[in-house]
């Protein structure tokens, strides 16, 4: 599998759970930062792991690059995925668990140390290496996680509402470093978020989703004007805003 830079593909990709059928037919380019929003429940998790290979469609394709990737299992995909919490073993310290990142069974080379060190050095993490996750902040569990994504080296990063635990300030810390990140491994990154202002301040693209479908999907600057779509806007509660404005 290709380490380019790989855009991903959902065409006409549908999935059922007993109370609800999704419908998804998106393109996410190549090396960019895309948020993933839309109401609690609309499907933003499912759609991540549909790409990921958590879970399988009922019918349509998931194409990552040039590779089409549905019913490869996750391990065979080139994604990394960072949840909200719980990315860590807890039992074993900040270097092995981002060794895990390049040997599941911790075997590394001399190489594999050094880019865990280099991954550890770039995330603010030097130092840390033998603490345990619970020795650390919320902020610092999710360096780890980007660490760990770093040394495995795929270039796609799917990210859950990573930062939805930390503190405004601490938040934006760390999506200018996904930002950093993004932009020196060219990085294509899909992540899900329920703050405008995290879209705004690293994507350069928005799906929304409602229901399980997308409901718009376009680059950031289409969906904040008096023109975005008004799914959209009511759900960040701009609807009478812009009316007001009018009169
Ligand atoms: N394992 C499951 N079994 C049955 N239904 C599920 C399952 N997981 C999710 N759902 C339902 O599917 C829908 C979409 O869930 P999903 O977690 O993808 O939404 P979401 O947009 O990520 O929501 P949130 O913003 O609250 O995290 C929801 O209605 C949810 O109740």
């Amino acid at each position: 599998m290709s380490k380019e830079a790989a855009g991903i593909g959902l065409e006409h990709v549908r999935f059922s759970y007993p109370d609800m059928t999704m419908d998804f037919d998106v393109e996410v380019p190549s090396g960019s930062i895309t948020a993933l929003m839309g109401p609690s429940g609309s499907g933003k998790s499912t759609i991540l792991d549909l790409i990921a290979g958590f879970r399988e469609p009922d019918s349509g394709r998931i194409l990552i690059g040039n590779d089409d990737v549905t019913g490869l299992p996750p391990d065979r995909r080139p994604v990394s995925m960072i949840f909200q919490e719980n990315n860590l073993f807890g039992h074993i310290d900040v270097a092995k668990n981002v060794g895990l990142g390049r040997s599941p069974s911790l075997r590394l080379t001399e190489t594999d140390h050094a880019d865990v060190a280099d991954a550890l050095a770039r995330t603010g993490l030097a130092g840390m290496e033998r603490r345990l996750p619970r020795e650390l902040s919320g902020g610092e569990r999710q360096r780890v996680a980007l660490a760990r994504a770093l040394v495995r080296d795929r270039p796609v990063l799917l990210m859950d509402e990573p930062f939805a635990s930390l503190g405004p300030a601490l938040r934006n810390e760390m999506l200018d470093l996904v930002l950093e990140l993004q932009a020196e491994r060219a990085l294509t990154v899909l992540f899900v978020t329920h703050h405008p202002d995290d879209a705004r301040r690293v994507a350069s693209r928005i799906i929304f989703i409602e229901a399980g479908r997308i409901a718009a999907a376009g680059p950031v600057s289409d969906f904040f004007g008096e023109d975005g779509p008004a799914a959209f806007q009511h759900y960040i509660g701009n609807e009478g805003r812009f009316a007001r404005k009018a009169t």
